[in-house]
């Protein structure tokens, strides 16, 4: 198809893929001012009823359902040639196809895909629909201000949970589809969506699509290391037999968030040991001033710099940060254990300019991380006092307090980083919790005011 000029408000700019029954296209909303992807009914298929009404009815089931976790439909119109086509969220940085491609997913990662797309899937049952197409390329990904964000695609072949217990037409993709659903006439219930949600599970792990069931091989064969209860769920929700697969989509998605926030869980590489030499210098020693950080008000924002609320995937920490800095984000907590301090696995996020880069000390980034730490008498601090000897720059911090109604703690700050930046770290204590908050903050440039609000907006959501 010729690359057409408008669908009507909407100016084409250029074409995104073809599925087998329609195109997308990007284009453009003028009057909002915002980017937008087009599908458009093919033309071989735009006289068949019944492909037709599915079109439409894809449409509806999006904008009824209008979740942050699935597609949304702004609008519906019907070109000259009575060809269908609706306007949905332009999902700009491809799909999950295109990440697993790109290499092996670290499993921080792919098991935050995992809960998102489970969430989307979550959506659906509560909606009274069925998939019956899930696959990573149906799962797209959109940029969002704290990094990206999840949206489940293409439901070309769903069904409503009602209709879906009678006669129904085989549908869907080899590898990723339940036993039942490749029988025709079968009946099929949401227990064939948790069956392709652990044959996606499968391949974000281990780069491979699923062979055709009955699938024998768990994934931990092709990715040792896998914990055993996640290798568990996956086979079970693959099982040949739906009576022994999770009960629905929620189900499943609560128990990949059990497995990644349990304590013995392995991260194949803890973000922050990628750069850290821990204990290789002893800044602590040589601290020099000490000051005092007034507990900053909403009257010390600096002017001009918006604040953004963040949170880790366990929604107990909540940060306030520059707007500008959350472009990207890791939500799944740390490991302060494995830094001699008490606890396992803890909530922490890390959102910067540059995920990437947040441990190169010459690169230009500003972001900030933060993690909790169980306190444990003089052991959880001595855990900390390396962690901060540790630290990016050279030279000698200065060192400061931080006391609000919440904090009370220290703070240490390096002006002369490698990168030019300024490099603060901070242990505040909880005054109501026993809990300590580790604090990393990079600024490219300085703006001090940046960091007391910093301080100052984190909370705990207990
Ligand atoms: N909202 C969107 N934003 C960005 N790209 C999109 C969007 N929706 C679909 N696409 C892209 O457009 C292409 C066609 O999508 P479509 O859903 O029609 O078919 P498909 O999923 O590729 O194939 P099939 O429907 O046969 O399974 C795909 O490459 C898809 O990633």
């Amino acid at each position: 198809m010729a690359q057409p000029e408008r669908f009507g408000r909407y100016r084409v700019l250029r074409r995104l893929g073809s599925g087998s029954f329609a195109t997308v296209w990007l284009g453009h909303d003028d009057l909002l001012d915002t980017p937008v992807a087009i599908k458009v009914l093919a033309e071989n298929w735009a006289h068949q009823l019944d492909i037709h009404h599915r079109f439409v009815e894809e449409a509806r089931i999006l904008r009824h359902a209008d979740s942050e976790w699935l597609v949304r439909v702004h609008d519906i119109g019907t070109l000259p040639d009575e060809r269908p086509y609706f306007v949905m969220t332009y999902a700009d940085r491809g799909s999950v196809a295109d990440r697993i491609a790109a290499g092996t997913l670290p499993m921080d990662e792919a098991l935050r895909l995992l809960t998102e797309i489970g969430q989307g899937v979550t959506v659906l049952h509560r909606h009274g629909t069925i998939h019956r197409d899930i696959k990573p390329s149906n799962v797209l990904l959109q940029s969002s201000p704290v990094g990206e964000r999840v949206l489940v695609a293409d439901l070309g072949f769903a069904k409503s949970i009602d209709e879906a217990s009678g006669f129904t037409a085989a549908a869907g993709t080899p590898g990723y589809m339940s036993p039942e659903q490749s029988v025709i006439g079968g009946d099929i219930d949401v227990r064939a969506d948790v069956y392709s949600l652990g044959a996606v599970a499968y391949e974000l792990l281990t780069g491979k699509r699923p062979p055709r069931p009955p699938v024998l091989v768990p994934p931990s064969r092709s990715r040792p290391g896998l914990p055993p209860a996640l290798d568990e769920l996956i086979m079970s929700a693959m099982a040949q037999n739906r009576a022994e697969r999770p009960p629905d989509a929620a189900t499943f998605t609560s128990r990949i968030r059990e497995i990644r926030m349990a304590p013995d869980l392995k991260l194949a590489e803890p973000w922050w040991h990628r750069y850290r030499a821990i204990g290789a210098r002893s800044a602590l020693a040589a601290a020099t001033a000490l000051a005092v950080l007034a507990g900053a008000s909403a009257a010390a924002a600096s002017p001009g710099v918006e604040l953004v609320d963040v949170y880790d995937s366990t929604a107990e920490i909540q940060m306030l940060i520059p707007l500008p800095w959350a472009r990207e984000m890791q939500v799944n907590g740390w490991s302060p254990r494995e830094l001699g301090m008490p606890g396992g696995h803890e909530p922490g996020l890390l959102v910067a300019t540059d995920v990437a880069a947040w441990g190169d000390p010459e690169a230009d980034v500003s972001g900030v991380f933060a993690g909790l730490v169980k306190q444990d008498g003089d052991r959880g601090l001595a855990g900390l006092d390396r962690l901060v000897g540790s630290a990016l720059c050279p030279g000698h911090p200065q060192r400061l307090r931080f006391g609000n109604g919440r904090w009370e703690g220290e703070v240490w700050q390096w002006q002369d980083c490698p990168s030019g930046g300024v490099f603060t770290t901070a242990a505040l204590n909880h005054r109501a919790y026993d809990r300590t908050l580790y604090l990393e903050i990079r600024q490219s440039g300085h703006q001090p005011t940046v960091v007391d609000e910093i301080l100052a907006g984190a909370r705990l959501t207990e």
